[in-house]
This record gives C-alpha cells, structure tokens and sequence, in this order.
C-alpha cells in the first residue's frame, strides 16, 4: 500500500449553532501513527468524519497528497474507516465481509476471495474464514473488521475508538498489533482516543483537542515534557499545575521530592505541605498532598524512594523539585529562576 501526506486546511464542521471543529490546520505526514484524543465533545469523531467524507465539511479544506478531496464521496477518496462497533455483516462469512467492497466494485469473485484471504493473513486470521461474525471473540471481530477496511488499500486508515469495546487485556495486545501493522503497512492510522495512555503508546504525533479546537500537536514525549497550555498538562496527566512568581508553570509529578518535615525547618527552596493520601501502584507510589501552591498536587515516588521514608495521610512534609522540572505554560512566564515560591 501506499501512503500520502494529509493536510486540514480551517476545516470547521457547524451543526446548526454548534461549532463542532473550529478551523482546525493539520498536516500528517504518510506512514504516521496519529491519535486524536480529547474530552467527549472536543470534535475528534467529527473531524475524522469529515476526513472520511462520512460528514459534509462546512469551511476548509480536505488534501490528501496533491488531491483536494473535500467533496469527494468516502469511496472516492483512498480512505477507510474502521468503526468502533466493527458493523459486521452478521449473515456474511469472514471472507464475504472482507471481500464485500471489492464486490460492489465489480471483481470478480476469484480474485476477491484470493484478495480477502491474503488480508486475512495479515491479521492471522486465516483459520476463521468460513466462520460468521457471532462465532468469533471481540479481538477477532475487530482484526476481521480491519482487514475490511485494508482491502480498498487506503492510503489513510480512520479508527474511531477501536479499542473500546475490548476488555483490559485484549486492548493492550490489539493495540500493540495496530502499532505493527501500521508500521508493516507504511500507511497512516488516525485513532481517536480518549485514552491519553492509548495515544503515549501508540502515537507518532499526538493532536489533543479542546472546544473544536487543537491545543497541542507533537510527538508524545514532547507534548509530556513541555505541555503548551494549562489544558493539556492536565489532560494528558502527571503534572501538577501551580502558580510560580506571579506565572502559570507546570512540576511534574514524578520528579517531586518529598521527605518528612521533623522539627526542623524546610530545606532551602522546599515547601511545606500535609499529605491527604498514599496510593501504592507497584512500581511508583502515588502521594496526594496540598500545600500554598495548590490544594491538589500529586507526586508519584519510585516505590523504594517512598519506602526508604514513607508518609501517610495527615503527615507534615517538604516538597522539593529542581529548577529545570519547571515548565513555565504561558508565553508571559520570565525565566525559570523566576518561578520559586516566593517567601
Ligand atoms: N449530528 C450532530 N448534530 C448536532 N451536533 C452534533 C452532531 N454530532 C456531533 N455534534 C456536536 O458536536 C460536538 C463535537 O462532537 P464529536 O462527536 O465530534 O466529539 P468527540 O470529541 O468525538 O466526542 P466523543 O468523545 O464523546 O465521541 C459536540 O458538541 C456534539 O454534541
């Protein structure tokens, strides 16, 4: 298969007064694993309509490679869709459902077969050819349902939540092997998610949504370590979001440092703070304490950290952080050695 760029030109989706997606720009290289991910109502299905031509665009525009096919019908555009409930034919074998868009393009019966069952081995799923959609497992609907919407060769796959319906585990194998195809394939993926552990596992580029709009697009490591705005810090998890100097900034949960406050006074730079709970995750120990920073800051301590001198709730304790794990968030943020707490 073969891959091509994507660009969203001011794409914008109005449903009557409802701004669903608000000019949003966006460009995704070919063979990119790229998540949409943001809370219910941010626009990410929308978006991915309008990408399939499943959605009518209001304003913008729709490119793939040097091709603009914003008015183009789903069909016409080298995009697939696959959808979060699989919408299997319940009376069509496996390699019917697979075969059925090759079907209603007019080839010949041989050749669909012979093109179903080499998709089929893609997603190991040879041995279920014969079988109906209800005699298979979740995990192997959802591989049946992939090699549906592989078999127009897409130069773009869309995956509207496609883990959602799978229990825990399965969902963490079948992601896992949407990342190898993607990658076998050299094709995009767009995933909407509202798992940011789905789109830090999975993603190449990250775009997270907010009221139609994006707030951050990049590669998940950078998106965690620098965090453009208040709302994706919070969304994406994992760091706490206090007032330093005057400016917004973000401290990490994992780089804090807490330790029991005895009499003494505070280390230099340290502030005081009464721990409200402990949450122990196996590796890392989750410590939820509130201070004059925020009522609210989370630190999470490696687990032999937090046993070499560990607090429970209602202790009093000092918590410390080095000047480079702040990161300021507005662009009005002075130098980092501006954002101590003030005495
Ligand atoms: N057919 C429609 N008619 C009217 N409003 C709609 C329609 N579809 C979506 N909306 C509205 O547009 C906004 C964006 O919806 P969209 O489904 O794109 O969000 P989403 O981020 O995918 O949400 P979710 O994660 O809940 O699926 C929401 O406010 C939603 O209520």
């Amino acid at each position: 298969m073969r891959g091509a760029d994507l660009e969203l030109v001011k794409v914008t989706k109005r449903y009557g007064r409802t701004v669903a997606v608000d000019g949003v720009d966006l460009k995704i290289p070919a063979g990119t694993y790229c998540c949409l991910l943001g809370p219910s109502g941010c626009g990410k299905t929308s978006t991915l309509r309008m990408v399939a031509g499943h959605e009518a665009v209001s304003d913008g525009d729709v490119l793939l490679g040097p091709t603009n096919v914003t008015d183009r019908p789903p069909a016409k555009r080298g995009t697939a869709m696959m959808f979060q409930s699989y919408a299997l034919f319940p009376h069509l074998s496996v390699t019917d459902n697979v075969a059925f868009s090759l079907k209603m393009r007019g080839v010949a019966k041989p050749a669909r077969r012979a093109k179903a069952a080499e998709l089929l081995a893609l997603v190991a799923m040879e041995a279920y050819a014969e079988r109906l959609p209800g005699q298979l497992s979740g995990g192997q609907q959802q591989r049946v349902a992939l090699a549906r919407a592989l078999i127009t060769q897409p130069q773009i796959l869309l995956l509207d939540e496609p883990l959602s319906a799978l229990d825990p585990f399965l969902r963490i194998k079948m992601r896992a092997e949407l990342k190898r195809l993607q990658a076998e394939l050299g094709i995009s993926f767009i995933h909407v998610t509202h798992s940011q552990e789905e789109a830090m596992a999975l993603a190449d580029l990250a775009v997270v949504m907010n009221g139609g709009r994006i707030e951050q697009a990049g590669p998940p490591q950078e998106l965690f370590a620098r965090p453009a705005t208040e709302f994706v810090a919070r969304f994406i998890g994992g760091h706490n979001v206090v007032r330093l100097g005057g400016s917004l900034a973000t401290l990490r949960a994992d780089r804090l440092r807490l330790s029991k406050v005895n009499g003494a006074g505070l280390p230099a730079g340290a502030v005081a703070a009464v721990v409200q709970g402990v949450e122990y995750q196996g590796a890392t120990v989750h410590v939820a304490f509130g201070c004059d920073l925020a009522p609210d800051m989370l630190a999470w301590l490696p687990e032999a950290a937090f046993f070499a001198d560990p607090v429970a709730p209602g202790d009093r304790v000092a918590v410390a952080w080095a000047d480079a794990d702040i990161h300021p968030l507005s662009s009005d943020a002075a130098g980092r050695g501006d954002l101590r707490p003030q005495p």
